[in-house]
């Protein structure tokens, strides 16, 4: 008989069931309080009931839970200083969309070798969730394959859906089920309709085929997320933080009859992602928002340590501790520079 299946399969790895796992790693009821009332601050910021600033800030993405877990103690205790005006959520981003090919964050290869353990990867990132918790930080990230919520989404105060796939009806679906605010991009081209339409399918209810804690296939049936919204991150034809971007953005939203508060990334096509333009752009929100903006409710910052990015790969003991092996972020001291001054203008 003919080959059919497989043909390009060269390894198919079991995992250990969701169940498995959230037993291994287990969420404490203190940590479960702390997750469902970071995430109801977060609803009631995106509904504009509670007018603090959200601000999404931290690593492009986590390659290193030493250096990472470094970095929250610092954040957690600048959250506690402006926490009258700064609702902080920590980024806690494991998975990365690559435009063609490369490392694609903890979850998928933790040994940053190419060995790809994804079991060692969900562990390692149920692990830091944890950790992130208990030093005071709600968690933000980014969920990208579909079956990653269902090992690490008990953990996470608000998620995103990347501008790589706000587009995909998967990703809506998934969206439509989960249990906490999340925010879609704008397209890489800059568009803002996909992540509209995104906002009104994710809200709605959706079948979809999924997996169970079990780890069986199973027939998902969601009610819709009711918590979603846009963030404006740029494109392919330039930014889309000015003023004129975010009255366009909310016209769109009402129109479509759907959430009208909106997020802007200052990194990203916003700053072509060049960490020494990022303090400028994210000045130009905060300026926004103090000028009396109510619809821009927060604004995502990404940030390490030591500021820049560094040549990845290369091998690991060269690599610098506390820089991005993603995307350029500012450093530690331009992060409390600009955490003030959001704090002291609003
Ligand atoms: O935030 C991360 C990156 O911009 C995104 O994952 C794409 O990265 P790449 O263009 O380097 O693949
Ligand atoms: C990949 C990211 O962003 P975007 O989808 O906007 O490129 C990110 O925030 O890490």
């Amino acid at each position: 008989m003919a080959q059919v299946r497989d043909l390009n399969v060269t390894k198919n790895v079991p995992l250990p069931t969701p169940a498995t796992l959230m037993q291994e790693v287990v969420r404490s009821s203190e940590q479960a309080e702390f997750i469902a009332n970071s995430r109801e601050i977060i609803r009631s910021i995106l509904q504009g009931t509670d007018e603090r600033f959200l601000l999404i800030v931290g690593p492009c993405s986590i390659h290193d839970t030493k250096a990472g877990l470094e970095y929250a103690q610092k954040l957690a205790k600048l959250a506690e200083e402006v926490k009258d005006k700064v609702y902080i959520v920590m980024r806690v981003y494991f998975e990365k969309p690559r435009t063609t090919v490369g490392w694609k964050g903890l979850i998928m290869d933790p040994a940053l070798d190419g060995s790809d353990n994804i079991t060692e990867g969900l562990t390692q990132a149920r692990t830091f969730l944890r950790q992130i918790i208990d030093t005071g930080l709600p968690t933000a990230t980014e969920l990208l394959d579909p079956i990653t919520p269902q090992y690490i989404a008990d953990l996470i105060s608000w998620s995103a859906i990347g501008a790589r796939t706000t587009e995909s009806q998967t990703h809506r679906q998934m969206a439509s089920g989960l249990s906490m605010p999340l925010g879609f991009k704008n397209s890489t081209a800059g568009d803002l309709v996909a992540a509209v339409n995104a906002i009104n399918a994710a809200g709605k209810p959706q079948t979809f085929l999924g997996v169970a804690e079990t780890g069986m296939a199973s027939a998902v049936t969601t009610s819709g997320n009711p918590d979603c919204h846009i963030i404006l991150r740029g494109g392919e034809n330039g930014p889309n933080y000015g003023a004129d971007d975010v009255a366009e953005a909310i016209e769109k939203l009402t129109k479509s009859g759907v959430n009208d508060a909106v997020m802007t990334d200052a990194s990203h096509a916003n700053c072509g992602k060049d960490d020494t333009k990022m303090p400028s752009v994210y000045r130009e929100i905060i300026r926004q928002r103090a000028a009396g903006n109510k619809k821009l409710v927060g604004a995502m910052l990404e940030s390490h340590l030591v500021g820049g990015n560094q040549k990845f790969p290369q091998p690991l003991e060269d690599l610098t501790y506390g820089q991005s092996i993603t995307d350029k972020c500012i450093d530690w001291d331009t992060t409390v520079t600009l955490v003030n001054e959001t704090a002291a203008a609003l």
